[in-house]
Protein backbone atom coordinates (compact mmCIF):
# COMPACT_ATOMS: atom_id res chain seq x y z
CA UNK A 1 0.00 0.00 0.00
CA UNK A 2 2.85 2.41 0.76
CA UNK A 3 4.14 1.46 -2.17
CA UNK A 4 1.12 3.06 -4.20
CA UNK A 5 1.22 6.12 -2.31
CA UNK A 6 4.90 6.87 -2.99
CA UNK A 7 4.93 6.38 -6.64
CA UNK A 8 1.32 8.40 -6.78
CA UNK A 9 3.03 11.18 -4.89
CA UNK A 10 5.56 11.89 -7.56
CA UNK A 11 3.32 12.72 -10.02
CA UNK A 12 0.49 13.83 -8.86
CA UNK A 13 -0.17 14.97 -5.25
CA UNK A 14 1.75 14.64 -2.17
CA UNK A 15 -0.29 13.02 0.77
CA UNK A 16 0.79 14.17 4.42
CA UNK A 17 0.27 11.31 7.45
CA UNK A 18 -1.51 13.01 9.54
CA UNK A 19 -0.47 13.51 13.77
CA UNK A 20 -4.08 11.51 14.27
CA UNK A 21 -5.29 8.68 11.99
CA UNK A 22 -8.83 7.96 14.22
CA UNK A 23 -10.37 5.65 12.55
CA UNK A 24 -12.88 4.07 14.57
CA UNK A 25 -13.88 1.15 13.23
CA UNK A 26 -11.07 -2.30 12.89
CA UNK A 27 -11.68 -5.23 10.29
CA UNK A 28 -13.31 -7.69 13.22
CA UNK A 29 -15.70 -4.84 14.81
CA UNK A 30 -16.89 -3.96 11.07
CA UNK A 31 -17.18 -7.60 9.81
CA UNK A 32 -18.97 -8.32 12.76
CA UNK A 33 -21.53 -5.61 11.80
CA UNK A 34 -21.34 -6.61 8.18
CA UNK A 35 -22.53 -10.16 9.14
CA UNK A 36 -25.18 -9.17 11.92
CA UNK A 37 -27.00 -7.42 9.12
CA UNK A 38 -26.02 -9.77 6.70
CA UNK A 39 -28.36 -12.19 8.72
CA UNK A 40 -31.18 -10.07 8.30
CA UNK A 41 -31.49 -10.75 4.31
CA UNK A 42 -34.37 -13.19 3.47
CA UNK A 43 -36.37 -13.23 0.70
CA UNK A 44 -38.52 -9.81 1.51
CA UNK A 45 -35.18 -8.20 1.62
CA UNK A 46 -32.81 -10.08 -0.90
CA UNK A 47 -29.80 -7.00 -0.80
CA UNK A 48 -29.46 -4.23 1.80
CA UNK A 49 -27.07 -1.47 1.55
CA UNK A 50 -24.94 -0.59 4.32
CA UNK A 51 -23.62 3.15 4.90
CA UNK A 52 -20.84 3.82 6.63
CA UNK A 53 -18.63 7.06 7.78
CA UNK A 54 -15.90 8.07 8.66
CA UNK A 55 -14.98 11.32 10.37
CA UNK A 56 -11.53 12.16 8.91
CA UNK A 57 -8.56 14.81 8.85
CA UNK A 58 -9.26 17.63 6.29
CA UNK A 59 -8.72 16.39 2.70
CA UNK A 60 -9.78 17.81 -0.81
CA UNK A 61 -12.41 15.73 -2.14
CA UNK A 62 -10.56 16.99 -5.08
CA UNK A 63 -7.00 15.77 -4.61
CA UNK A 64 -8.76 12.01 -3.98
CA UNK A 65 -10.18 12.27 -7.45
CA UNK A 66 -6.60 12.86 -9.02
CA UNK A 67 -5.12 9.76 -7.01
CA UNK A 68 -8.13 7.23 -7.72
CA UNK A 69 -8.43 7.98 -11.31
CA UNK A 70 -4.57 7.81 -11.52
CA UNK A 71 -4.16 4.15 -9.50
CA UNK A 72 -5.85 1.19 -9.64
CA UNK A 73 -6.65 0.44 -5.42
CA UNK A 74 -8.70 -2.23 -3.57
CA UNK A 75 -11.48 -2.27 -5.08
CA UNK A 76 -11.55 0.95 -7.37
CA UNK A 77 -10.55 0.43 -10.39
CA UNK A 78 -9.20 4.24 -12.26
CA UNK A 79 -12.09 4.00 -14.80
CA UNK A 80 -14.83 4.12 -12.43
CA UNK A 81 -18.20 5.78 -13.20
CA UNK A 82 -17.88 9.58 -10.95
CA UNK A 83 -19.66 12.73 -10.05
CA UNK A 84 -17.71 15.58 -8.59
CA UNK A 85 -19.63 18.71 -7.27
CA UNK A 86 -18.19 21.72 -5.58
CA UNK A 87 -20.32 24.54 -4.27
CA UNK A 88 -17.80 26.86 -3.73
CA UNK A 89 -19.85 29.54 -2.19
CA UNK A 90 -20.51 27.29 0.54
CA UNK A 91 -16.99 25.64 0.37
CA UNK A 92 -18.55 22.45 -0.29
CA UNK A 93 -17.13 19.39 -2.16
CA UNK A 94 -18.21 16.14 -2.46
CA UNK A 95 -16.51 13.28 -4.91
CA UNK A 96 -19.17 10.07 -5.50
CA UNK A 97 -16.75 7.39 -6.66
CA UNK A 98 -17.72 3.80 -8.28
CA UNK A 99 -21.36 2.25 -8.06
CA UNK A 100 -23.28 0.90 -5.75
CA UNK A 101 -26.49 1.17 -7.52
CA UNK A 102 -27.67 2.76 -10.78
CA UNK A 103 -30.66 3.24 -13.04
CA UNK A 104 -29.98 4.45 -16.55
CA UNK A 105 -32.92 5.48 -18.42
CA UNK A 106 -34.14 6.73 -22.13
CA UNK A 107 -37.59 7.29 -21.47
CA UNK A 108 -39.92 9.85 -21.29
CA UNK A 109 -40.97 9.45 -17.87
CA UNK A 110 -37.79 9.47 -17.07
CA UNK A 111 -38.23 11.79 -13.80
CA UNK A 112 -40.52 9.77 -12.07
CA UNK A 113 -38.71 6.48 -12.47
CA UNK A 114 -35.72 8.03 -11.59
CA UNK A 115 -37.86 9.54 -8.44
CA UNK A 116 -38.75 5.55 -8.13
CA UNK A 117 -34.91 4.39 -8.09
CA UNK A 118 -34.15 6.84 -6.15
CA UNK A 119 -36.91 6.19 -3.35
CA UNK A 120 -36.23 2.29 -2.89
CA UNK A 121 -32.32 2.55 -3.17
CA UNK A 122 -32.49 5.03 -0.02
CA UNK A 123 -34.72 2.47 1.37
CA UNK A 124 -32.29 -0.46 1.16
CA UNK A 125 -29.87 1.79 3.62
CA UNK A 126 -28.60 1.24 6.59
CA UNK A 127 -26.72 3.85 7.85
CA UNK A 128 -24.08 3.13 10.08
CA UNK A 129 -22.62 5.96 11.91
CA UNK A 130 -20.63 5.74 14.93
CA UNK A 131 -20.12 9.47 16.06
CA UNK A 132 -23.80 10.27 15.46
CA UNK A 133 -22.64 12.50 12.82
CA UNK A 134 -25.50 15.09 11.66
CA UNK A 135 -23.68 15.41 8.06
CA UNK A 136 -23.54 11.75 7.23
CA UNK A 137 -26.08 11.10 5.05
CA UNK A 138 -25.15 9.22 1.63
CA UNK A 139 -26.09 11.06 -1.76
CA UNK A 140 -27.64 9.97 -5.09
CA UNK A 141 -25.83 11.57 -7.59
CA UNK A 142 -27.90 12.28 -10.77
CA UNK A 143 -27.91 13.85 -14.54
CA UNK A 144 -30.45 14.14 -17.23
CA UNK A 145 -30.18 15.26 -20.44
CA UNK A 146 -31.82 17.99 -22.27
CA UNK A 147 -33.86 16.13 -23.93
CA UNK A 148 -35.61 12.50 -22.65
CA UNK A 149 -34.49 11.38 -25.98
CA UNK A 150 -30.59 11.71 -26.82
CA UNK A 151 -28.43 10.00 -29.65
CA UNK A 152 -25.98 8.19 -27.63
CA UNK A 153 -23.54 8.52 -30.47
CA UNK A 154 -23.21 12.00 -30.16
CA UNK A 155 -23.52 12.17 -26.18
CA UNK A 156 -22.64 8.79 -24.49
CA UNK A 157 -24.65 9.03 -21.25
CA UNK A 158 -28.45 7.93 -20.88
CA UNK A 159 -30.97 10.48 -21.00
CA UNK A 160 -31.72 9.98 -16.82
CA UNK A 161 -28.57 8.97 -15.08
CA UNK A 162 -28.53 8.38 -11.08
CA UNK A 163 -26.24 6.45 -8.86
CA UNK A 164 -25.45 5.62 -5.45
CA UNK A 165 -21.60 5.86 -5.20
CA UNK A 166 -19.69 3.05 -3.63
CA UNK A 167 -17.47 5.82 -1.72
CA UNK A 168 -17.97 9.57 -0.72
CA UNK A 169 -15.52 11.88 -0.13
CA UNK A 170 -17.18 14.77 1.27
CA UNK A 171 -16.29 18.12 2.56
CA UNK A 172 -17.77 21.00 4.27
CA UNK A 173 -15.95 23.71 5.37
CA UNK A 174 -13.18 22.50 7.47
CA UNK A 175 -14.99 19.12 8.29
CA UNK A 176 -14.14 16.13 5.88
CA UNK A 177 -16.18 12.52 6.00
CA UNK A 178 -15.77 9.34 3.88
CA UNK A 179 -18.92 7.40 3.41
CA UNK A 180 -18.72 4.27 1.59
CA UNK A 181 -21.91 2.20 0.25
CA UNK A 182 -21.85 -1.42 0.94
CA UNK A 183 -24.23 -3.73 -1.15
CA UNK A 184 -24.58 -6.87 1.40
CA UNK A 185 -26.20 -9.74 -0.73
CA UNK A 186 -26.30 -13.37 0.09
CA UNK A 187 -23.50 -13.78 -1.78
CA UNK A 188 -21.08 -11.37 -0.47
CA UNK A 189 -18.27 -12.13 1.08
CA UNK A 190 -18.44 -9.86 4.38
CA UNK A 191 -14.72 -10.59 5.58
CA UNK A 192 -13.26 -9.81 2.28
CA UNK A 193 -15.39 -6.25 1.77
CA UNK A 194 -14.31 -5.11 5.98
CA UNK A 195 -10.92 -5.53 4.93
CA UNK A 196 -11.12 -3.50 1.86
CA UNK A 197 -13.23 -0.88 3.28
CA UNK A 198 -10.74 -0.48 6.31
CA UNK A 199 -7.72 -0.62 3.89
CA UNK A 200 -9.59 2.33 1.97
CA UNK A 201 -10.08 4.29 5.33
CA UNK A 202 -6.19 4.28 5.97
CA UNK A 203 -5.56 5.23 2.63
CA UNK A 204 -8.00 8.12 1.62
CA UNK A 205 -7.27 9.53 4.94
CA UNK A 206 -4.06 10.34 4.26
CA UNK A 207 -4.66 13.70 1.75
CA UNK A 208 -3.48 16.96 2.48
CA UNK A 209 -6.29 19.22 3.05
CA UNK A 210 -6.22 21.83 -0.59
CA UNK A 211 -4.96 20.66 -3.94
CA UNK A 212 -3.31 23.66 -4.90
CA UNK A 213 -2.92 24.77 -8.36
CA UNK A 214 0.62 25.30 -9.26
CA UNK A 215 2.41 27.78 -10.86
CA UNK A 216 3.25 26.15 -14.04
CA UNK A 217 -0.25 24.67 -14.31
CA UNK A 218 -1.31 28.32 -14.29
CA UNK A 219 0.95 29.49 -16.75
CA UNK A 220 1.21 26.82 -19.38
CA UNK A 221 -0.40 27.57 -22.58
CA UNK A 222 -1.43 25.62 -24.93
CA UNK A 223 -1.00 26.55 -28.62
CA UNK A 224 -1.50 23.10 -30.45
CA UNK A 225 -5.24 23.18 -30.28
CA UNK A 226 -7.38 22.79 -33.74
CA UNK A 227 -10.85 24.72 -32.93
CA UNK A 228 -13.81 24.15 -35.05
CA UNK A 229 -17.57 26.37 -34.09
CA UNK A 230 -20.38 25.23 -35.63
CA UNK A 231 -21.49 27.44 -38.64
CA UNK A 232 -24.60 29.34 -39.20
CA UNK A 233 -25.18 30.21 -35.31
CA UNK A 234 -25.63 33.79 -36.72
CA UNK A 235 -28.37 33.07 -39.51
CA UNK A 236 -30.78 30.93 -37.45
CA UNK A 237 -30.76 34.18 -34.96
CA UNK A 238 -31.67 36.32 -38.02
CA UNK A 239 -34.77 33.38 -38.67
CA UNK A 240 -35.59 33.19 -34.87
CA UNK A 241 -36.42 36.80 -35.03
CA UNK A 242 -38.99 36.83 -37.92
CA UNK A 243 -40.39 33.97 -36.04
CA UNK A 244 -40.75 35.97 -32.71
CA UNK A 245 -41.96 39.09 -34.75
CA UNK A 246 -44.61 36.75 -36.66
CA UNK A 247 -45.41 35.98 -32.76
CA UNK A 248 -44.67 32.15 -33.01
CA UNK A 249 -42.81 32.88 -29.81
CA UNK A 250 -41.43 35.26 -27.43
CA UNK A 251 -38.45 34.17 -26.95
CA UNK A 252 -35.71 31.40 -28.24
CA UNK A 253 -32.55 30.20 -26.10
CA UNK A 254 -30.27 28.74 -29.29
CA UNK A 255 -26.45 27.18 -28.43
CA UNK A 256 -23.58 26.44 -30.18
CA UNK A 257 -20.69 24.27 -29.81
CA UNK A 258 -16.98 24.46 -30.07
CA UNK A 259 -14.71 21.38 -30.93
CA UNK A 260 -11.15 21.30 -29.90
CA UNK A 261 -8.81 18.61 -30.28
CA UNK A 262 -5.42 18.46 -28.65
CA UNK A 263 -2.26 16.62 -29.28
CA UNK A 264 -2.94 14.75 -26.06
CA UNK A 265 -5.63 13.90 -23.32
CA UNK A 266 -6.94 17.06 -21.62
CA UNK A 267 -6.81 16.07 -17.47
CA UNK A 268 -9.94 16.48 -15.81
CA UNK A 269 -8.66 17.17 -12.79
CA UNK A 270 -6.60 20.03 -13.93
CA UNK A 271 -9.31 21.67 -15.45
CA UNK A 272 -11.20 21.63 -12.61
CA UNK A 273 -8.41 22.70 -10.38
CA UNK A 274 -8.82 25.87 -12.95
CA UNK A 275 -12.27 26.01 -13.20
CA UNK A 276 -11.94 26.11 -9.49
CA UNK A 277 -9.53 28.86 -9.65
CA UNK A 278 -10.90 31.16 -12.28
CA UNK A 279 -14.81 30.68 -11.21
CA UNK A 280 -14.90 30.24 -7.61
CA UNK A 281 -18.92 32.02 -7.98
CA UNK A 282 -19.45 29.04 -10.13
CA UNK A 283 -20.69 25.20 -9.28
CA UNK A 284 -18.18 22.64 -10.28
CA UNK A 285 -19.04 19.73 -12.03
CA UNK A 286 -18.06 16.20 -13.40
CA UNK A 287 -19.71 13.47 -14.62
CA UNK A 288 -17.77 10.73 -15.66
CA UNK A 289 -19.15 7.51 -17.41
CA UNK A 290 -16.07 5.31 -16.74
CA UNK A 291 -15.46 5.30 -20.30
CA UNK A 292 -13.54 7.96 -20.88
CA UNK A 293 -16.34 10.59 -21.57
CA UNK A 294 -16.66 13.23 -19.00
CA UNK A 295 -19.23 16.22 -18.83
CA UNK A 296 -17.45 18.88 -16.76
CA UNK A 297 -18.10 22.79 -15.96
CA UNK A 298 -18.82 25.33 -14.01
CA UNK A 299 -22.07 26.60 -13.35
CA UNK A 300 -23.55 29.80 -12.27
CA UNK A 301 -27.35 28.75 -12.36
CA UNK A 302 -29.06 27.23 -9.72
CA UNK A 303 -32.44 25.06 -10.81
CA UNK A 304 -32.57 24.21 -7.81
CA UNK A 305 -31.44 23.95 -3.99
CA UNK A 306 -33.63 22.59 -1.15
CA UNK A 307 -32.40 21.87 2.51
CA UNK A 308 -34.64 22.11 5.80
CA UNK A 309 -37.69 22.24 3.61
CA UNK A 310 -36.79 25.66 1.86
CA UNK A 311 -36.03 25.57 -1.67
CA UNK A 312 -34.00 28.46 -3.38
CA UNK A 313 -34.03 28.33 -7.26
CA UNK A 314 -32.63 31.22 -9.48
CA UNK A 315 -34.19 33.27 -12.25
CA UNK A 316 -30.57 33.86 -14.67
CA UNK A 317 -31.15 35.62 -17.78
CA UNK A 318 -29.67 38.71 -19.28
CA UNK A 319 -25.60 39.10 -19.83
CA UNK A 320 -23.15 41.89 -20.04
CA UNK A 321 -19.45 41.13 -20.47
CA UNK A 322 -17.43 42.78 -17.52
CA UNK A 323 -15.42 45.64 -17.71
CA UNK A 324 -11.73 46.42 -17.39
CA UNK A 325 -12.06 49.08 -14.76
CA UNK A 326 -14.28 49.60 -11.54
CA UNK A 327 -16.14 52.79 -13.39
CA UNK A 328 -16.21 50.61 -16.39
CA UNK A 329 -17.14 47.55 -15.18
CA UNK A 330 -20.73 49.37 -12.69
CA UNK A 331 -21.27 51.44 -16.69
CA UNK A 332 -21.56 48.11 -17.49
CA UNK A 333 -23.90 46.87 -15.16
CA UNK A 334 -25.99 49.50 -15.03
CA UNK A 335 -26.64 48.94 -18.75
CA UNK A 336 -27.63 45.58 -18.31
CA UNK A 337 -30.08 46.60 -15.71
CA UNK A 338 -31.27 49.41 -17.77
CA UNK A 339 -31.79 47.44 -21.14
CA UNK A 340 -35.49 46.45 -22.16
CA UNK A 341 -34.16 43.86 -24.18
CA UNK A 342 -32.55 41.98 -21.21
CA UNK A 343 -34.66 42.67 -18.85
CA UNK A 344 -37.68 41.30 -21.34
CA UNK A 345 -35.64 37.89 -21.42
CA UNK A 346 -34.91 38.02 -17.93
CA UNK A 347 -38.60 38.44 -16.94
CA UNK A 348 -39.74 35.49 -18.96
CA UNK A 349 -37.83 33.13 -16.82
CA UNK A 350 -38.85 34.76 -13.53
CA UNK A 351 -42.77 34.58 -14.34
CA UNK A 352 -42.39 31.23 -15.67
CA UNK A 353 -40.43 29.89 -12.57
CA UNK A 354 -43.01 31.55 -10.34
CA UNK A 355 -46.38 29.87 -12.39
CA UNK A 356 -44.35 26.07 -12.14
CA UNK A 357 -44.42 26.31 -8.46
CA UNK A 358 -47.63 28.11 -7.93
CA UNK A 359 -48.94 24.91 -10.13
CA UNK A 360 -46.71 22.13 -7.60
CA UNK A 361 -49.36 24.04 -4.44
CA UNK A 362 -46.10 26.26 -3.18
CA UNK A 363 -45.91 30.00 -2.75
CA UNK A 364 -43.11 31.48 -3.89
CA UNK A 365 -41.12 34.50 -3.25
CA UNK A 366 -38.98 36.81 -5.15
CA UNK A 367 -36.08 38.47 -3.98
CA UNK A 368 -35.38 41.98 -5.09
CA UNK A 369 -33.43 41.78 -8.92
CA UNK A 370 -29.45 41.94 -8.86
CA UNK A 371 -26.53 41.74 -10.94
CA UNK A 372 -24.35 38.33 -10.31
CA UNK A 373 -20.38 39.33 -11.47
CA UNK A 374 -18.49 36.20 -12.23
CA UNK A 375 -15.04 36.59 -13.71
CA UNK A 376 -15.45 36.99 -17.28
CA UNK A 377 -19.92 37.82 -17.50
CA UNK A 378 -22.12 39.34 -15.54
CA UNK A 379 -25.65 38.27 -15.58
CA UNK A 380 -29.04 39.59 -13.99
CA UNK A 381 -30.31 37.36 -11.53
CA UNK A 382 -33.29 36.96 -9.43
CA UNK A 383 -33.55 34.35 -6.64
CA UNK A 384 -36.73 33.07 -5.90
CA UNK A 385 -37.76 31.08 -2.36
CA UNK A 386 -40.26 29.48 -0.85
CA UNK A 387 -41.06 27.17 1.88
CA UNK A 388 -41.45 23.54 1.17
CA UNK A 389 -44.39 21.01 1.74
CA UNK A 390 -42.63 17.50 2.79
CA UNK A 391 -44.62 15.48 0.11
CA UNK A 392 -43.03 16.74 -2.74
CA UNK A 393 -40.17 15.01 -3.99
CA UNK A 394 -36.77 16.92 -5.52
CA UNK A 395 -37.33 15.40 -8.48
CA UNK A 396 -40.95 16.36 -8.89
CA UNK A 397 -39.76 20.27 -9.07
CA UNK A 398 -36.57 19.40 -11.28
CA UNK A 399 -39.25 17.60 -13.56
CA UNK A 400 -41.79 20.87 -13.23
CA UNK A 401 -38.77 23.72 -13.71
CA UNK A 402 -36.82 22.04 -16.70
CA UNK A 403 -36.00 23.77 -19.05
CA UNK A 404 -36.59 27.24 -17.88
CA UNK A 405 -37.13 29.79 -20.34
CA UNK A 406 -33.19 30.64 -19.42
CA UNK A 407 -32.35 27.57 -21.95
CA UNK A 408 -35.21 26.88 -23.97
CA UNK A 409 -37.11 29.96 -24.27
CA UNK A 410 -40.92 30.64 -24.27
CA UNK A 411 -42.92 29.06 -24.54
CA UNK A 412 -41.40 25.66 -24.07
CA UNK A 413 -42.92 23.52 -26.18
CA UNK A 414 -42.66 25.24 -29.31
CA UNK A 415 -39.23 26.33 -28.15
CA UNK A 416 -37.70 22.68 -27.69
CA UNK A 417 -39.37 21.64 -30.91
CA UNK A 418 -36.97 25.00 -32.74
CA UNK A 419 -34.02 24.27 -31.04
CA UNK A 420 -34.08 20.98 -32.42
CA UNK A 421 -34.51 22.23 -35.99
CA UNK A 422 -31.93 24.95 -35.63
CA UNK A 423 -29.57 23.30 -33.90
CA UNK A 424 -27.39 20.39 -35.66
CA UNK A 425 -25.31 18.40 -32.47
CA UNK A 426 -26.93 17.00 -29.38
CA UNK A 427 -27.37 19.39 -26.25
CA UNK A 428 -26.71 16.08 -23.77
CA UNK A 429 -26.42 17.10 -20.67
CA UNK A 430 -25.55 21.10 -21.07
CA UNK A 431 -28.44 23.19 -19.99
CA UNK A 432 -29.66 20.40 -18.58
CA UNK A 433 -30.31 19.28 -14.57
CA UNK A 434 -27.38 17.69 -12.60
CA UNK A 435 -27.10 17.63 -8.96
CA UNK A 436 -27.94 15.05 -6.22
CA UNK A 437 -30.43 14.16 -3.49
CA UNK A 438 -29.55 12.87 0.14
CA UNK A 439 -30.73 10.63 2.31
CA UNK A 440 -32.24 13.34 4.44
CA UNK A 441 -34.34 14.90 1.52
CA UNK A 442 -32.03 17.88 0.65
CA UNK A 443 -31.10 18.24 -2.77
CA UNK A 444 -29.11 20.96 -5.16
CA UNK A 445 -29.44 20.59 -8.79
CA UNK A 446 -27.66 22.95 -11.65
CA UNK A 447 -27.95 23.68 -14.94
CA UNK A 448 -25.09 22.63 -16.78
CA UNK A 449 -23.92 25.57 -19.02
CA UNK A 450 -20.38 26.89 -19.46
CA UNK A 451 -19.62 22.93 -20.05
CA UNK A 452 -17.73 20.63 -21.79
CA UNK A 453 -17.95 16.84 -22.60
CA UNK A 454 -14.18 15.64 -22.72
CA UNK A 455 -13.51 12.87 -24.23
CA UNK A 456 -10.02 11.69 -24.26
CA UNK A 457 -7.65 14.49 -26.23
CA UNK A 458 -11.14 16.23 -27.77
CA UNK A 459 -13.88 18.48 -26.41
CA UNK A 460 -17.11 19.86 -27.18
CA UNK A 461 -17.75 23.00 -25.49
CA UNK A 462 -21.04 24.73 -25.24
CA UNK A 463 -22.81 27.85 -24.74
CA UNK A 464 -26.00 29.47 -25.75
CA UNK A 465 -27.94 32.65 -25.76
CA UNK A 466 -31.62 33.98 -25.82
CA UNK A 467 -32.76 35.29 -28.13
CA UNK A 468 -35.78 38.55 -28.25
CA UNK A 469 -37.47 41.08 -30.13
CA UNK A 470 -34.52 43.80 -30.22
CA UNK A 471 -31.58 41.22 -30.33
CA UNK A 472 -28.69 41.28 -32.74
CA UNK A 473 -27.22 38.18 -34.04
CA UNK A 474 -23.76 39.38 -34.52
CA UNK A 475 -23.84 40.60 -30.61
CA UNK A 476 -25.14 37.08 -29.52
CA UNK A 477 -22.42 35.42 -31.22
CA UNK A 478 -20.24 38.03 -28.94
CA UNK A 479 -22.26 36.77 -26.21
CA UNK A 480 -21.73 33.23 -26.97
CA UNK A 481 -17.95 33.70 -27.18
CA UNK A 482 -17.43 35.19 -24.32
CA UNK A 483 -19.69 32.51 -22.54
CA UNK A 484 -16.95 29.91 -24.55
CA UNK A 485 -14.12 31.38 -22.33
CA UNK A 486 -14.63 30.18 -19.22
CA UNK A 487 -14.20 26.48 -20.54
CA UNK A 488 -11.30 27.47 -23.20
CA UNK A 489 -9.38 29.01 -20.13
CA UNK A 490 -9.55 26.23 -17.93
CA UNK A 491 -8.63 23.10 -21.39
CA UNK A 492 -6.28 25.41 -23.19
CA UNK A 493 -3.55 26.18 -20.08
CA UNK A 494 -3.82 22.11 -19.69
C1 LIG B 1 -27.83 29.48 -21.90
C2 LIG B 1 -26.80 30.01 -21.26
O1 LIG B 1 -26.93 31.00 -20.33
C3 LIG B 1 -28.18 31.34 -19.77
C4 LIG B 1 -27.93 31.79 -18.41
C5 LIG B 1 -27.59 33.10 -18.14
C6 LIG B 1 -27.71 34.06 -19.14
C7 LIG B 1 -28.26 33.76 -20.35
C8 LIG B 1 -28.42 34.78 -21.41
O2 LIG B 1 -28.20 35.97 -21.13
O3 LIG B 1 -28.76 34.44 -22.53
C9 LIG B 1 -28.83 32.41 -20.62
O4 LIG B 1 -30.19 32.49 -20.36
C10 LIG B 1 -25.42 29.56 -21.50
O5 LIG B 1 -24.51 30.04 -20.83
O6 LIG B 1 -25.23 28.65 -22.34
Amino acid sequence: MKQIINNFTMSVATPIIPDTTHIGYDQHRLEQLLLTHKATLDGHNQSIIVSLSQRIDEIDPLSILAFLTHETINNFSKDEIYFYWENQGKTEAILGYGVTHSSQLNIKDRFTKSQQFVEDCFHKIIKVDQDNLSDSSPHIFCGFTFFSETNQQQFPFPSAFSFLPKLEVIKRKRNSLLVFNLLIDSTSDVKKLANQTIANIKLLSQFKPYEEISKQEKQSINLNFKYQMIQGFESSVASALRSIKDNHFQKLVLANALDLTDSQDFSIVTCLKKLRYYHPDCYLFAINNGKNNCFVGASPERLISLKNKQLLTDALAGSISRGNTKSDDYYLAQKLLKSSKERREHQVVIEFIVQRLINLGLTPQISPLKVLKLSNIQHLWTPIYTQLNPNIHPLEIVAKLHPTPAVSGFPTGVTCQEIKRYETFERGFYAAPLGWIDYDGNSEFIVGIRSALISGNHARLYAGAGIVEGSEPEKELEEIQLKFQGLLKALSYC
